[in-house]
């Protein structure tokens, strides 16, 4: 039986959940804020020394590649055994995979490790792919629309759940899929969103049954947030305190009421 938004957020909420979170240097600050404003108890913690460790004692971890380097490389590699060995879920957040020959090997390499989730934008998906990207750096340059096949055989080849971000969000497993609208043409003008957007991931990873049910549930709680922030804000500016208070404010109901999620027809049902 599938878990809606609404009932994963409540659960969220009555127990939240400790997400070890790996992320860039740009995005920890921002991505713990936007986890604890949701409802969830974030942790940077990534030496190697403790990493793997902690991924034990965590509800799920999450990996990103944003500012890479190799103590943050052997950080990911211990925590991504501690959650495998503990049975926790871990999410990929491939930044500008597309970008350099280092980005591409590593992200082979911790897709060749089976995430449970990954989350990027289209330009990665596609790259991950190994399919040509037109990605800029850190930010998208390529259509959702455009990387649906991708994170497709993604999903196929990892045995996960494969999530593509923009203008309206892609989620699939490789045999269900759905479509979430609602965000704000802000969200792309906010560093470290979508970062923290799978750091959200993981958090609802942690209280859910289901990794795809739980991808549903974070990319909605942000679509609905970030539909909220948009009224009156006057830029990327007055977006993002508005954004954080939305997220807090948005209660399970509210979710249920507002997320705009549309199934797709199940691959070989
Ligand atoms: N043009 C847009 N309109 C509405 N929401 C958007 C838009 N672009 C991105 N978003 C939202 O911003 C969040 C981060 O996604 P994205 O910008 O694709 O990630 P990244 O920052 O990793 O490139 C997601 O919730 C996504 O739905
Ligand atoms: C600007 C920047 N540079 C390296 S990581 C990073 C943050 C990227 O964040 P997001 O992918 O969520 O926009
Ligand atoms: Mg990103």
């Amino acid at each position: 039986m599938s878990q809606s938004p609404q009932e994963l957020l409540t659960a969220l909420r009555a127990a939240p959940p400790l997400v070890q979170c790996i992320t860039n240097y740009v995005a920890m600050n921002i991505a713990a804020n936007v986890l604890l404003a949701a409802g969830a108890s974030p942790a940077m913690v990534s030496d190697a020394e403790e990493a793997g460790e902690f991924a034990r004692i965590a509800g799920a971890l999450t990996v990103n590649i944003g500012t890479l380097s190799s103590p943050f490389l052997s950080g990911m590699r211990a925590a991504i055994e501690g959650a495998q060995a503990a049975g926790k879920p871990w999410v990929l957040d491939p930044v500008a995979c597309q970008a350099t020959a280092l980005r591409r090997r590593t992200a082979a390499d911790l897709v060749a490790l089976k995430p449970t989730i990954i989350r990027g934008n289209a330009s990665e998906i596609l790259s991950l792919a190994g399919e040509a990207s037109q990605g800029q750096g850190v930010d998208g340059r390529d259509s959702v629309s455009l990387a649906e096949d991708a994170a497709r055989w993604l999903a196929v080849q990892t045995g996960g759940v494969v999530a593509v971000t923009g203008e309206s969000d892609f989620v699939t497993d490789g045999t269900r899929a759905a479509r979430i609208a609602g965000g704000s043409p802000f969200m792309p003008m906010n560093t470290a969103l979508g970062c923290s957007l799978t750091g959200l991931c993981g958090a609802y990873a942690a209280v859910a049954d289901d990794p795809f049910d739980a991808t549903l549930a974070a990319l909605a709680h942000f679509a609905v947030a970030g539909r909220r922030a948009h009224e009156g804000a006057q830029g990327p500016g007055s977006f993002a305190p508005r954004f954080l208070d939305a997220l807090h404010a948005v209660t399970p109901e509210a979710l249920g009421a507002e997320a705009e999620i549309r199934a797709l027809e199940s691959v070989g049902a």
